[in-house]
């Protein structure tokens, strides 16, 4: 069954009595926007590109981090990083060969990132277990600091859930 990708306009995230928005909590601090609650305008989020790197195979990607990625004010939400080194380790089993999905992933935030920054992305795998992939990877500036790092498990799907999920492209 195709997934449908079209933009829903009829999605009720409203919710009952006894709540009002949080915005209004937090209207005095102006922080404007976030990575998640928006408001985003066309494609100010993040932009990437992905790359293998030719000397180890490991996967390489330069990412920026727009004004929709707002997390504390100017800088990126820890969750758009997670993200990114999500989406890192993964594709590092996947262009090595390994169609795997998240089963745990750990996110250390070590300096903040100012919005606006090009930064370095590098996943790799770390080892190997049989069905069990441990990718490592971190986002850094181009002076090496260090902004996060990430370890995970990931689990290479079965062939039987891989044609699954084939099933399910448009
Ligand atoms: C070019 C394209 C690039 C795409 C990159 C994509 C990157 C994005 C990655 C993602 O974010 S994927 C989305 C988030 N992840 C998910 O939605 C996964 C949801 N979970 C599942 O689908 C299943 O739980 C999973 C496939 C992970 C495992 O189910 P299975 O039935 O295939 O495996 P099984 O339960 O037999 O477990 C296999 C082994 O993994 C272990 N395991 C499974 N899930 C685990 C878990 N969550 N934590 C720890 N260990 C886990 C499990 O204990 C077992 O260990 P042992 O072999 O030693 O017995």
């Amino acid at each position: 069954m195709a997934v449908t990708s079209s933009l829903p306009q009829d999605i009720d995230l409203s919710i009952g009595p006894g709540h009002r928005p949080a915005d209004e909590h937090l209207a005095h601090l102006k922080l404007g926007r976030s990575f998640l609650a928006g408001p985003h305008a066309g494609e100010d989020i993040i932009r990437l590109r992905w790359y293998v790197r030719e000397s180890d195979g490991a996967l390489v990607g330069r990412v920026w981090f727009g004004p929709g990625a707002q997390g504390p004010p100017g800088h990126a939400h820890g969750g758009s990083m997670a993200a990114v080194l999500d989406e890192a380790l993964g594709s590092s089993c996947w262009v090595a060969g390994h169609p795997v999905v998240a089963a745990e992933l750990t996110t250390s935030f070590r300096a903040m990132l100012p919005l606006g920054t090009v930064a370095t992305v590098e996943a790799w795998i770390e080892k190997a277990d049989g069905r069990k992939l441990y990718p490592k990877g971190h986002i850094l500036a181009d002076d090496g600091t260090v902004y996060a790092e990430a370890s995970g498990l990931f689990i290479e799907m079965t062939s039987e859930a891989f044609d699954a999920l084939a099933d399910r492209l448009e």
